[in-house]
């Protein structure tokens, strides 16, 4: 039988590599590519069809951070399919991000070098903002509106005799420290993308605990640091271009500069090859990439522990049931969104 294959923030950098190694790998799977935009959508499905022409290849409106998009795009996927072999869930921002120069120089003449370009850690912040549904965008998007989708994909994704997968872009940007049980959206700190990886790291764990018995396991990935949108957004791209050289010197040192969307892609694909029984719930595969270019997954333990993700869990059930609540009176009543929006400008 085909397999189904939804891949969101499919239109660019490591969904859309995803994409075309998905589809060398098994020309047969039912693609869907779950984007904000359309138009971008339609030039990645033009953009695959060069290479694969018979390619099975679907469009799905898929605005992961707006709580009645994910809602409306998972009554679609319901609608078009029985059953969702894997669901990955890629879309991700980081907004605003500014990059700290007197703690990067710093790092560069500590012993922590290697760690700091493989995390970033100390040297990033981001500005988040609250968004239409009154949530932290990035929590919104990265998380979230994930969580949510996974939740109503439920009855296609947890089908009885079949395992299904969801697989997380995560970050080695995850970091503990970012993240707090006391403000899961990270409405306080200024590192919004760090702690909506980390979350999504414990959430992953969660699911598999909740969802194994029904035949569906979830896991995380780094793709390592790559170049696509998301980091031309830290950086101009002039200057990207200018330390080039350097870059691929670093990967002398750190296998973590993956650089390519294709590279980034590699764990995403190695999980896709592998029965989902036999991965570990606390690891995230890295993808790697050695100094001579050679592509590899490294499993590698999280930093994550059972009682905090159960805690995370609950809270996004929580959440869940008020913001359907929400939803659910203003389909009765329009101006009750209205009303909420005059009162959160
Ligand atoms: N690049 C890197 O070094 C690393 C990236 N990652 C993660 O990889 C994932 C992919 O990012 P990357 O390929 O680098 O960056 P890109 O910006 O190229 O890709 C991000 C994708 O997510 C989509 N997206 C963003 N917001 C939404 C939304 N609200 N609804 C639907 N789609 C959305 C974007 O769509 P649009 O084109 O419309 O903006 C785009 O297709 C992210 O989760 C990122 O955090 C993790 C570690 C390192
Ligand atoms: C390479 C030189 C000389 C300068 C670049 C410094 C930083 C801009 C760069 C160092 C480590 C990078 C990094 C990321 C972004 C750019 C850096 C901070 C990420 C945070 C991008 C997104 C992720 O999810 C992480 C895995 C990346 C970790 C490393």
């Amino acid at each position: 039988m085909k397999k189904a294959v939804l891949v969101t923030g499919a239109n660019s950098g490591i969904g859309l590599a995803l994409c075309e190694r998905l589809l060398c790998q098994d020309a047969e799977i039912q693609l869907c590519l779950a984007c904000r935009n359309m138009q971008r959508a339609e030039a990645a499905r033009t953009a695959l069809l060069v290479s694969h022409s018979d390619a099975h290849i679907t469009l799905l409106h898929l605005d992961v951070g707006s709580v009645s998009s994910v809602l409306k795009a998972a009554q679609e996927v319901k609608m078009r399919y029985n059953r969702l072999d894997s669901l990955y869930l890629n879309a991700g921002i980081m907004p605003n991000p500014q990059v700290d120069i007197k703690a990067l120089l710093k790092g560069l003449f500590s012993s922590k070098v290697i760690h700091m370009f493989a995390t970033a850690e100390g040297l990033l912040t981001q500005h988040d903002h609250v968004n239409s549904d009154g949530l932290q965008e990035v929590f919104a998007t990265n998380l979230f509106g994930h969580f949510l989708l996974v939740r109503e994909l439920e009855p296609v994704l947890c089908q009885p005799g079949h395992t299904s997968r969801l697989i997380w872009t995560s970050s080695s940007n995850a970091r503990r420290t970012t993240f707090s049980l006391s403000d899961i959206q990270h409405q306080k700190g200024a590192e919004p993308y760090s702690s909506s990886k980390y979350a999504s790291d414990l959430l992953s764990l969660a699911l598999n605990r909740h969802y194994n018995d029904q035949g569906l396991y979830s896991s995380v990935v780094c793709p390592g640091l790559v170049m696509t949108n998301l980091t031309y957004g830290i950086l101009p791209s002039f200057f990207w271009t200018l330390i080039m050289p350097v870059m691929w010197l670093i990967r002398v040192f750190t296998n973590t500069f993956t650089l390519t969307p294709y590279n980034g892609a590699e764990a995403l694909i190695w999980l896709f090859l592998q029965n989902p029984e036999s991965l570990d719930p606390r690891a995230k595969y890295h993808s790697l990439t050695s100094g001579f270019g050679n592509n590899y997954t490294q499993p590698r333990k999280m930093d994550i522990d059972e009682d905090m993700s159960e805690a995370l869990y609950e809270q996004l059930l929580e959440l869940e049931s008020k913001v359907r609540k929400k939803v659910k009176k203003e389909e009765e009543d329009p101006r009750v969104h209205e009303q909420y929006l005059h009162q959160t400008e």
